[in-house]
């Protein structure tokens, strides 16, 4: 063959290739593009890995979230995890070379973070090592593969991702995963773009709509729930909130409305702040990823709607009295009650404000 048979045979296969993935991956694609955005928008960041050209391929997919693509936007945060010779030699030297990866993941993943796991063949044992330890710290995989998937298709949750490209020569996987990370990073752009530059401070969000909420927490796993009326927050409250942030990757907060705490009976004038003003003030605490209301005089509806694997209640509420706890134990979650550390009341502190009062 002649150096014009080289490029030509190459280019026709490799179109013939990209035709073939761009019937296949058209729907995984969409899915991975929409939960990557939603993991940047979260405060998530990106990990990536891989070797030989994948390693490139992972360094190349974390320069432009840093950077940017096409369009000036905020920098965003993610790590090709091959790039610290320093790192990379310590822990191969030290350890084993499987640990490479999964080593810099058990130090800098977070529960909601997403590993982006380049390889061809599936099969290489680091990247599967990467994948698992992500998976244990809570984070999500979105894995580019080639081939069968190997080894690293089937541990994936249903929770993960698979961009599988329908071929078996390496090349070729890698020349369509190269235009997997370009789309991916079209479609990052074009949600940043004009986007405020990152605050420091994280805050959570109000959604009232529990569909999108569900969406939103899909995966973004353990997914942690509690509820309260939370009418004026004292530290008792931020100290169990933050507790029960800590115990997953996501935290609700189901809100009594304003017409369910009166059926509470807490008195005529509670609550004293709206269920507006409660959620605002829940949504700015750190340990805060969504809040939403309910209306009913318990929230066993949007548990099973959210069906969170860790629901939680302050010291207060023995588990047997925990509302939804016999449904979440049965889907295998974790029902906690959490003693509180600052023993504080809403009632008291209104008590003590109007005796005080001139
Ligand atoms: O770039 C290439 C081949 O095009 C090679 O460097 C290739 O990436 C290496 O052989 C990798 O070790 C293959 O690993 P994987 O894709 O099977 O996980
Ligand atoms: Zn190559």
């Amino acid at each position: 063959m002649t150096g014009n048979d080289w490029i030509g045979s190459a280019l026709h296969n490799s179109i013939t290739c990209m035709g073939h993935s761009a019937a296949v991956l058209a729907a995984p694609f969409a899915q991975a593009s929409r939960r990557l955005i939603a993991t940047l928008q979260a405060g998530g960041q990106v990990l990536s890995c891989g070797n030989g050209g994948s390693s490139g391929d992972a360094q190349h997919l974390a320069s432009e979230l840093v950077n940017r693509f096409e369009t000036t936007r905020r920098a965003l945060p993610a790590i090709a995890l091959s790039t610290d010779s320093s790192v990379v030699t310590a822990i191969a030297n030290d350890a084993c070379y499987e640990q490479i990866f999964a080593r810099q993941i058990e130090a800098l993943g977070r529960p909601g973070d997403c590993l982006v796991a380049f390889s061809t063949s599936g099969n290489s044992a680091n990247v599967i090592a990467a994948a698992r330890t992500a998976q244990q710290r809570g984070m999500w995989v979105l894995a580019l593969t080639g081939k069968e998937g190997g080894q690293l298709a089937p541990l994936l949750r249903p929770v993960d991702i698979e961009l599988r490209v329908p071929e078996q020569n390496t090349a070729r996987i890698q020349e369509v995963h190269l235009v997997l990370i370009h789309a991916l990073c079209s479609g990052v752009d074009a949600s940043f773009v004009g986007d405020a530059p990152a605050s420091v401070f994280h805050t959570g969000q109000v959604l009232r709509d529990w569909d999108a909420l569900g969406e939103a927490c899909t995966f973004r796993r353990p997914l942690v729930f509690t509820n309260g009326v939370f009418d004026v927050l004292h530290r008792g409250h931020v100290q169990y909130l933050a507790e029960a942030r800590a115990e997953g990757a996501c935290l609700v907060v189901g809100v009594n409305s304003d017409a369910s705490v009166r059926r509470l009976g807490k008195g005529a004038d509670r609550p004293v702040n709206s269920e507006e003003d409660r959620m605002a003030v829940l949504a700015g605490l750190q340990a805060v990823d969504f809040v939403t209301a309910f209306d009913d005089d318990t929230p066993l509806k949007l548990i099973q709607h959210l069906q969170p694997d860790v629901l939680i209640k302050g010291g207060d509420w023995p588990i047997e009295r925990i509302v939804g706890a016999d449904w979440v134990q049965a889907g295998g979650g974790r029902v906690l009650s959490i003693p509180f550390r600052h023993e504080r009341s809403t009632t008291a502190l209104l008590q003590k404000i109007r005796g005080s009062q001139p």
